[in-house]
């Protein structure tokens, strides 16, 4: 379980002064369910997962993962945390194999557990035709798959991927999606960021739009259409930015204060 509470992230830039990239964001992400962040390029999303992984310290409030305190116990939570980022490096001369048994040994695994971890990890990304092939040599596809593989060798509880389609076709995009559902099936808690539309209605158990580092509004894709009378999630999540940038208020934010 994921538990954020007033979570807020202020970085201090020498050109743009101070940012509040993060700005008293609060949510909470039950075992078996996909949160999803849906925001603009610079919502906040990077830096809310990196919070969320222990790789950045926050400014304030909380984020339980898997029952640990980001801040107090980060080595526990990394012990229980996959954590996917947009620009995950690779060693190019590894194969796909060699990678993940050098990360699952880093993880501290033994190797008959990370052999069994491989097999099942490269069937459900359709990874094995290119196991034993060097990582330099991959599609963009192909690295992401490894990435992925990579990241949840340990087959943590807290699973977090950081805009994992980008850039993909729709065969390895497809593959993704399908995993991370997997993920869910299995009771994993997932936190998912993304700026696609068609991948939050397919995949999130609940939304979180976020946009100049204030979450605007939270619910399910059908929660969020009832409340907005409009089944488009873009136009959605349009009026919703829209009504925090200053246009007419939009009821999300109303709707979100009365709930807490
Ligand atoms: N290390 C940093 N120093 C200063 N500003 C930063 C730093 N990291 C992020 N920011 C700023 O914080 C804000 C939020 O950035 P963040 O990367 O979290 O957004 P994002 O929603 O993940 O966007 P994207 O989809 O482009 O990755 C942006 O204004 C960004 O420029």
């Amino acid at each position: 379980m994921i538990a954020v509470q007033n979570l807020t992230k202020v970085f201090r830039d020498k050109k743009r002064g101070e940012i509040r990239a993060v700005d008293d964001v609060s949510f909470t992400v039950e075992p078996g369910r996909i949160y999803g962040l849906l925001g603009a390029n610079g919502a906040g999303k990077t830096t809310t997962l990196r919070m969320l992984a222990t790789l950045l310290k926050p400014t304030g409030g909380t984020a339980i993962v898997n029952g640990f305190d980001v801040t107090r116990e980060p080595e526990k939570v990394r012990a229980n945390v996959g954590f996917m980022a947009a620009s995950t490096a690779l060693y190019g001369r590894l194969t796909a194999r060699e990678t993940l048994v050098y990360f699952g040994r880093l993880n501290g695994l033994a190797d008959a557990e990370i052999g069994a971890r491989i097999g099942r990890l490269s069937g459900e990304l359709d990874m094995d035709e290119f196991l034993d092939r060097r990582v330099d040599k991959f599609s963009t596809g192909m690295k992401q798959k490894v990435s992925i593989a990579r990241t949840l060798i340990h087959d943590p509880a807290v699973m977090i991927f950081d805009e994992p389609t980008i850039g993909l076709d729709v065969m390895a995009a497809r593959t993704i999606v399908q995993f991370i559902r997997g993920c869910r099936e299995r009771g994993k808690t997932v936190v998912y960021s993304t700026h696609v539309m068609s991948e939050v209605e397919k995949l999130c158990d609940c939304v979180g739009i976020v946009h100049g580092g204030k979450l605007l509004a939270e619910g399910s894709v059908p929660e969020l259409r009832a409340r907005h009378g409009e089944q488009d999630m873009e136009e959605i999540f349009v009026r919703v930015v829209g009504g925090a940038d200053g246009s007419p208020a939009s009821g999300d934010l109303r709707l979100k204060e009365g709930a807490q």
